[in-house]
């Protein structure tokens, strides 16, 4: 079964995984996005500040797919301070594109306090015809709340970190994205695997993924799909990003979801705690330090 399609607020709709480019070389880009639209990606998110896009728009231009039924995404990401209207337009000419499908401000740092004001400078892109969808990423929830407040075009998509051990933190903003119709595009879904290996997700993402015959990759990406998530995932290898695809074909129980949540919220207190032991710690030291400064000195 193919991914499919997620619906947006403007009418639109955007395929529900897509190959990002973050981090990938220059000299190998091309090649891994071609490979990626090769499997049957659709989907390409880029960024400026990943500064390859140049060779996203090759990978693109090499497929000979018509413009449209390719979906490619960027960001604004306020690189040597640039204004939104002027990155768009480099980038527009990077990826050798005339309209980008969803543009995006990649942080709201970068909106200096004034995410009224920026994001009034990203509805002109629309109005301009450069994008035909705007969205944003890494925005909380008060972020969003101050946007929608004054937004004519509302967001799209809020592009943020999403897995098992952010869940029990995130579970209030994906609830108040659910009630404004901005759907969660999730990145680095797979961390349980990526950087925090041995964790308490192992477990129920093992015992998964033996159950369905799936891999842990694939049972964490079906979780993420799980909630509604618009997936942006990637990697070099070819067999990976097809048991990617092949996540279409996977439906986790409640229980299943249930046991995730569960064991990713377990590690979220643990690590929480290990950050206040941290802090604690750091304080105990330098009061010692201190008193032995002051007691050496008697
Ligand atoms: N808006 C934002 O601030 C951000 C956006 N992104 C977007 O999301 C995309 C994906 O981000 P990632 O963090 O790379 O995502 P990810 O969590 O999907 O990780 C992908 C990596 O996992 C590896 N992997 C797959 N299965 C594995 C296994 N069983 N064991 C160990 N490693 C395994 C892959 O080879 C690949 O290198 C980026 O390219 C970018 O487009 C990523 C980070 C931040
Ligand atoms: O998108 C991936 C992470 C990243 C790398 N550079 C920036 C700048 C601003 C926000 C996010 C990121």
């Amino acid at each position: 079964m193919p991914f499919g399609d997620i619906q947006l607020n403007d009418g639109r709709k955007i395929p529900a995984i897509g190959f990002g480019s973050w981090k990938i070389p220059k000299d190998v880009c091309t090649g891994q996005v071609d490979q990626a639209i090769d499997v049957g990606f659709d989907h390409l998110d880029t960024a400026q500040v990943y500064r390859n896009e140049e060779e996203v728009g090759k990978a693109f231009k090499e497929s000979g797919l018509s413009r449209k039924d390719v979906w490619i995404t960027t960001k604004w990401s306020g690189v040597d301070d640039k204004d939104p209207k002027t990155s768009v337009e480099e980038s527009l000419s990077k990826l050798g594109i005339d309209y980008i499908d969803l543009y995006l401000i990649h942080h709201p740092r970068l909106c200096k306090g004034d995410i009224e004001g920026t994001w009034k400078k990203m509805e002109e892109l629309k109005k301009l015809g450069y994008v035909k969808s705007l969205g944003v990423s890494n925005f909380t929830k008060d972020d969003l709340k101050e946007l929608l407040a004054t937004a004519t075009i509302k967001p799209v998509v809020n592009q943020i970190l999403l897995h098992p051990y952010v869940i029990s933190s995130t579970t209030p903003l994906l609830e108040y994205m659910a009630t404004h119709h901005v759907v969660p595009e999730g990145y680095s879904s797979l961390i349980p695997l990526t950087s925090k290996p041995g964790g308490p997700v192992d477990k129920p993402m093992n015992e998964i993924a033996k159950r369905l015959n799936v891999k842990p990759e694939q049972v964490l990406l079906a979780w993420s799909k799980a909630k509604g998530a618009i997936i942006v995932t990637t990697s070099s290898k070819k067999e990976r990003l097809e048991s990617y695809l092949d996540v279409g074909d996977i439906t986790l129980t409640k229980d299943d979801i249930k046991a995730l949540d569960h064991a990713g919220a377990k590690g979220e207190l643990w690590q929480a705690r290990k950050q206040k032991m941290a802090v604690a710690a750091k304080y105990i030291a330098a009061a010692g330090l201190l008193g032995y400064l002051v007691f050496s000195k008697m």
